[in-house]
C-alpha cells in the first residue's frame, strides 16, 4: 500500500517529487515513462513555444533592411535542437523522480484507492489523477495523421508544408497560424464565427486581426468544415456553405477533451467538462483528485503544477489557501507580438454588471515599440469602483512576461494608487504599463 498514486507523468510529476521529498511512499504509473514531463515538455508548450521564437527570429530578419539574409527555417534542423532540449529536461526529471517508485502501464482506477495496470494491483491511501486530455476531431473530419493533422503531429515536422488550413482561431490555432505564416508557409485560418478574437478587448481584437492579415494568414471567418479528407499529398476541405478548399495541410485546433478512461469505477463522477472537482481537486470520492486538463477546469502547464502542488500541500497539513483560478496568467504565443491577460477583463467586467474603470494605453506613443514591430500593441488595465486593480490585458512582444507585474497586483491587493507610484525602466514595454497605471 503506497501512500500515494499519481496517475499520469505530466505536471503530476512535480506533485509526486514533493510528496517523495517530505517522506511519502509514491508511486507515478504513465502509460510511457520515455513521455514524463507530459504533453507541455513533449508535444505542447515547450516545443511550440521553440518554433515560435524561431519562427520570430526569421520573420524579424526578414522584415527589416538592415540584414540582407533570406533568413530560411531549417525545420529538419530544429527538429534535432529539440530532441536535445527535451532530452534533457526528460533527464532531469528522471533523475528528481529517484525516490518515487515509476510503473508503466494503462492506468484504471477500479475502486477506491485500488488502481489496476495489466494485471498488477497497486493500493494507495490518497490517488492523483492528471491524465490530461487529447485533440478534439470534429465530425466529418477524417484525421489520418499525415495530411490532416494535429498539434501533435506539426512538434513533429521535418519539412514545412507548402500549404496549411488550420481549423479553429484558438491558442493553438492563432499560434500555429502566426508560426507558419512567419514562415513563409501559405496559411489559412478557418474559424465558426464572426470574431477573430471575441474575448479580447476591442482594440486589442482589431490590432490582433490587423496583425495576423498583415503576416499575410488569410482569415476565414463564418466558416464550417464539414467534410475533410486527404488526397494524393493534399487536404480536400468541404464547408458548410458549399465551398471547397485544398492545402497540403489541415491542421485540427478544435479544442482538446479530457481523458477520463482511467475512472473505472462509479464512486467517481464525471461531468461535460472531465473529472468532477471541487476547489480543492478533491473528486467526488474523497482522498482522491484530479488535476490539470482532465478536469476540465483550465488547460496551462502553470494551472496544473499549482493544482497538483496545492494538493500535495495539503495532505501534507501545510494548509495551502484555496487557489484563485481566476487569477492565472493565460495567453496567446501570436507574432510578433503576444497577448496575455490576467484577471477580470472587459468581456468579464461587461456580464459582471459592475461598476469599473479601464486604462487603455496604444503602444504607438512609445518610442520603443517601433524597433520591436510593437506600434500596434495595446495594454488595459481594469480597476473596480474602489480602484484597486482587478485584471489586465496586454498585446505586445512578450505580453506573458509583461502580464506579471498585473498578476502580482491582483494577488496583492494592490490599489492604482499604489501602483502608480512604481516607477518602471526606460526604455521598455513596461512603461506603457507603468503610464496605464497612471491614468487610473
Ligand atoms: C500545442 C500545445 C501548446 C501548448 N502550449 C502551452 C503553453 O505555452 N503554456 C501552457 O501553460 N500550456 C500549454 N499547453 C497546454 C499544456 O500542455 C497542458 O495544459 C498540460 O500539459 C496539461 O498537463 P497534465 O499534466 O494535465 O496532462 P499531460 O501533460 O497531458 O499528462 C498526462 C499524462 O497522463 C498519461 N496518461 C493518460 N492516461 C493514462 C492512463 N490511463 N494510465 C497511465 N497514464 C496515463 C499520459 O501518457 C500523459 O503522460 C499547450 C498544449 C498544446 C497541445
Ligand atoms: N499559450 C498557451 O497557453 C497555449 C497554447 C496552445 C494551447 N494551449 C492550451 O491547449 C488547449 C487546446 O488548444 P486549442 O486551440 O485546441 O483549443 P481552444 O479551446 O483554445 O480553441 C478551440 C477553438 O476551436 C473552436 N471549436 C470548438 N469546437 C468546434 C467545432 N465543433 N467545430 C469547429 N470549431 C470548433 C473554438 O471556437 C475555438 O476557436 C487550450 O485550451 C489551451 O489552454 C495553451
Amino acid at each position: 500500500m503506497y501512500d500515494i498514486c499519481f496517475i499520469g507523468g505530466g505536471l503530476n510529476y512535480a506533485g509526486a517529487v514533493v510528496a517523495a521529498k517530505a517522506g511519502m511512499s509514491v508511486a507515478l504509473i504513465d502509460r510511457n515513462l520515455n513521455l514524463l514531463g507530459g504533453t507541455c515538455l513533449h508535444k505542447g508548450c515547450i516545443p511550440s513555444k521553440m518554433f515560435l521564437h524561431y519562427g520570430y527570429l526569421g520573420y524579424a530578419t526578414k522584415a527589416t533592411s538592415i540584414f540582407s539574409r533570406e533568413a530560411l527555417l531549417d525545420m529538419s534542423q530544429l527538429q534535432i535542437e529539440k530532441r536535445r532540449l527535451i532530452e534533457s529536461s526528460n533527464k532531469a526529471i528522471v533523475r528528481q523522480c529517484k525516490d518515487i517508485t515509476l510503473i508503466e502501464g494503462d492506468a484504471k482506477v477500479t475502486a477506491p484507492h485500488e488502481i489496476s495496470v495489466g494485471n498488477e494491483k497497486i493500493e494507495a491511501a490518497y490517488v492523483v489523477i492528471g491524465t490530461g486530455s487529447k485533440p478534439f476531431i470534429p465530425d466529418g473530419i477524417t484525421y489520418d495523421g499525415k495530411q490532416i493533422i494535429t498539434s501533435d503531429e506539426v512538434m513533429m515536422m521535418s519539412s514545412l508544408p507548402q500549404s496549411i488550413a488550420i481549423y479553429g482561431n484558438g491558442a493553438i490555432g492563432l499560434e500555429m497560424a502566426s508560426f507558419f505564416a512567419a514562415c513563409g508557409v501559405k496559411t489559412t485560418l478557418i474559424y465558426l464565427f464572426e470574431e477573430l478574437f471575441e474575448k479580447a478587448h476591442p482594440s486589442i481584437s482589431a490590432s490582433m486581426k490587423k496583425q495576423l492579415e498583415s503576416l499575410g494568414i488569410i482569415l476565414m471567418p463564418n466558416s464550417k468544415i464539414i467534410k475533410a479528407k486527404s488526397s494524393d499529398e493534399s487536404a480536400l476541405i468541404t464547408l458548410e456553405d458549399g465551398s471547397s478548399l485544398v492545402a497540403e495541410k489541415l491542421l485540427v485546433a478544435t479544442g482538446r477533451h479530457a481523458n477520463t478512461d482511467v475512472v473505472a469505477c462509479s464512486q467517481i463522477k464525471l461531468n461535460e467538462h472531465g473529472i468532477e472537482t471541487d476547489e480543492m481537486f478533491e473528486t467526488t470520492e474523497p482522498d482522491h483528485f484530479a488535476i490539470g486538463d482532465c478536469n476540465g477546469k483550465i488547460q496551462l502547464a502553470h494551472a496544473a503544477r499549482a493544482e497538483v502542488l496545492n494538493v500535495v500541500n495539503r495532505l501534507l497539513n501545510r494548509k495551502p489557501s484555496i487557489l484563485n483560478l481566476d487569477y492565472v496568467v493565460k495567453f496567446i504565443h501570436t507574432l510578433p507580438m503576444s497577448y496575455a491577460s490576467v484577471g477580470l477583463t472587459r468581456s468579464t467586467l461587461e456580464k459582471l454588471d459592475e461598476p469599473f474603470k479601464e486604462s487603455v494605453v496604444p503602444l504607438n506613443a512609445f518610442t520603443y515599440s517601433h524597433i520591436h514591430h510593437a506600434k500596434d500593441g495595446i495594454m488595459v488595465v481594469y480597476t473596480d469602483a474602489e480602484n484597486f486593480i482587478v485584471g489586465a490585458e496586454i498585446l505586445a512582444p512578450n505580453a506573458e512576461e509583461l502580464i506579471s507585474t498585473a498578476a502580482m497586483a491582483l494577488t496583492g491587493e494592490l490599489s492604482a494608487a499604489l501602483a502608480k507610484e512604481t516607477i518602471l525602466a526606460h526604455p521598455t514595454f513596461s512603461e506603457a504599463l507603468e503610464r496605464a497605471f497612471f491614468r487610473l
